[in-house]
């Protein structure tokens, strides 16, 4: 498929996902207006006919973007500098689902972190993340703390021990590090800190590709 929009590289060879130069700022413009969408959308308590009116324009929107889409899996379609789709669910920058997570910091032990703000539309129990989404963000910082170590691999088992409420609208700050490999398992751990205190830990495994 011809990618015609400016700002992005020509057509993928088979199998290898173009890289993004820069992420167009559109894309991001345009995922971090839906966030916003998301989050005003769980938090009004307009009229009904204010609803109705703005789903209308949520619509046109819609009609708007479907008029030219892409087919290839969204993972391969291009990736950033980081070598991160730019629709991952946790991170991408052009996906709306993504909070997203931010940052990759690696101190000289290797370890990694970044951060995320999840707002209501994230939330579990009162207050407090999913738990899914809780899990989502460490399953993909594992996979990312082991891809930084120079053994990307898919995660086959994650354990998450849940130690208290993550709490949504509070810059979250999670921690990720390769712990070792074992033939084609890759063992990693990774943590969420929340106004200074750890509200989940997670260890994972790994198996490369
Ligand atoms: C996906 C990425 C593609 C390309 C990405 C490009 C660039 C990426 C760069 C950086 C990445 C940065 C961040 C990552 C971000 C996003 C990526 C998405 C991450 C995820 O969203 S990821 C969560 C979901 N994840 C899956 O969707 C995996 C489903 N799964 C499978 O697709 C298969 O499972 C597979 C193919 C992985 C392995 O299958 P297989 O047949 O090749 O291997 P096999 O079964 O033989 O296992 C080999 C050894 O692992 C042991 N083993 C297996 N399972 C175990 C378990 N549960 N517990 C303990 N040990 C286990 C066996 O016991 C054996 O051990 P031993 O060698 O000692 O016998």
């Amino acid at each position: 498929m011809t990618d015609e929009r400016p700002g992005t590289t020509s057509p993928p060879a088979a199998g290898h996902a173009p890289v993004l130069p820069a992420i167009p700022a559109e894309t991001t413009l345009l995922a971090a207006r839906i966030r916003e969408l998301v989050e005003a959308g769980v938090h009004t308590d307009v009229a009904a006919e204010d609803l109705r009116a703005a789903a209308e324009h949520v619509t046109a929107a819609t009609e708007l973007l479907r008029e030219r889409t892409r087919e290839e899996p969204l993972l391969l379609s291009y990736l950033d500098g980081n070598q991160v789709s730019v629709h991952n669910p946790v991170e991408g920058p052009g996906n709306p689902l993504a909070p997203p997570m931010v940052g990759l910091e690696i101190d000289e032990s290797g370890a990694t972190s970044s951060t995320a703000l999840l707002g209501a539309a994230y939330e579990g129990p009162p207050g407090r993340v999913h738990g899914g989404w809780v899990a989502s963000l460490l399953d993909h910082a594992v996979g990312r703390a082991v891809a930084v170590a120079g053994h990307p691999a898919m995660t086959v088992s994650l354990t998450v021990d849940y130690r208290r409420g993550t709490p949504h609208g509070v810059p979250l700050t999670i921690n990720a590090r390769f712990t070792g490999k074992e033939g084609r398992k890759v063992f990693a751990t990774g943590e969420i800190v929340a106004d200074g205190e750890t509200t989940a830990e997670a260890s994972a495994i790994l198996v490369t590709y």
